[in-house]
């Protein structure tokens, strides 16, 4: 057992109605290896004693929270994340603490990290490109559809379920934008241009890093990348996008992320749009799912 500190309810203000169903202790887990470490604590394989499910148990240290001032972050990455249901988003179960920790309930995701996959294979066919691609686009679809915007998307934040199905993970950038027809009925005719349409495109960063990651799996490695920070700016300010020769790459692909690497945000391939491009369509496996 590789915690072994009992948990410790704290007292409580309030409870939410999901508190109330089911208060997580550490004694419902087993704990198995560590799957990995984070600025912020580890990440170890665990099952949950009735059901037998397999999960990854995050375990941050409060301390480090407060300490970075990211407790503010974390309640809104565990208020967003666990009200999430799609195949290509990695499952928040539930979350409790004890004194000195927080502990987060994750989906396990089997074959680790993305990231990695990049760096042993340098970069991805066209096949696997657009079906990770399509998978990510149609969870953003998802994501949006909620007023979710990730805003942090990247290989690094990317993991593989045993599948073989990418799921979106990190939700520590994420924001929720409110729902003007909910929250806004009647005031929107005194909002400024720039709020009405900030609002409403906000969601179109994830476009963008959509396209950056489509071209990172292509070529192994992101479009903009200088050796100076100061020029990596200046170059996605110009998007100064340029497609070293490459007989792996075909036009399509190339036309796709064009379509995306759109300075006018308003002006980025919608993500419905994407699903219907014929490099997509032609390359991405229906399954949804990369298989090797
Ligand atoms: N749900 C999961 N399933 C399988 N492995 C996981 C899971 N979550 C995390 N891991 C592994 O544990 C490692 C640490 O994860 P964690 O989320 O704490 O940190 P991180 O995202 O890599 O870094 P940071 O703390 O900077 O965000 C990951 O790199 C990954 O290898």
């Amino acid at each position: 057992m590789a915690i072994a500190a009992e948990s410790q309810q704290e007292p409580k203000t309030p409870l939410k109605a999901s508190e109330v169903e089911k208060r997580w202790t550490l004694n419902d887990f087993d704990i198995g290896k560590p799957l990995g470490r984070g600025k912020f604590g580890h990440v170890y394989l665990a099952r949950e004693k009735k059901s037998n499910h397999i999960v990854a148990l995050k375990v941050l240290f409060k301390s480090q929270l407060k300490q970075s001032q990211v407790e503010h972050q974390l309640r809104r990455e565990v208020e967003i994340q666990s009200h999430l249901r799609h195949p290509n988003i990695l499952r928040l179960y539930g979350y409790f603490y004890d004194q000195t920790r927080v502990y987060l309930i994750l989906e396990y995701a089997a074959k680790g990290e993305l990231y990695k996959e990049l760096q042993k294979s340098k970069c991805f066919s066209e096949r696997r490109t657009a079906t990770y691609i399509a998978s990510l686009a149609r969870a953003l679809i998802y994501l949006h559809g909620k007023h979710v915007i990730h805003r942090d998307i990247k290989p690094e934040n990317l993991l593989i379920g045993l599948q073989g199905e990418l799921k979106i993970a990190d939700f520590g950038w994420s924001v929720h934008t409110f729902n003007r027809r909910q929250t806004m009925c009647g005031t929107l005719d005194y909002l400024p241009p720039e709020m009405v349409e900030s609002i409403q495109h906000d969601a179109s960063v994830d476009i963008w890093s959509l396209g950056i990651l489509c071209y990172e799996f292509l070529y192994g490695v992101p479009p903009f990348e200088a050796k100076e920070h100061s020029d990596t700016y200046r170059r996605i300010v110009k998007v100064d996008l340029k497609f070293p020769a490459k007989p792996t790459v075909s036009p399509g692909a190339q036309d796709l992320i064009s379509q995306m690497l759109v300075k006018d945000s308003t002006q980025r391939l919608p993500l419905h749009k994407l699903l219907e491009h014929s490099w997509i369509v032609q390359n991405a496996d229906p399954s949804g799912v990369y298989r090797g």
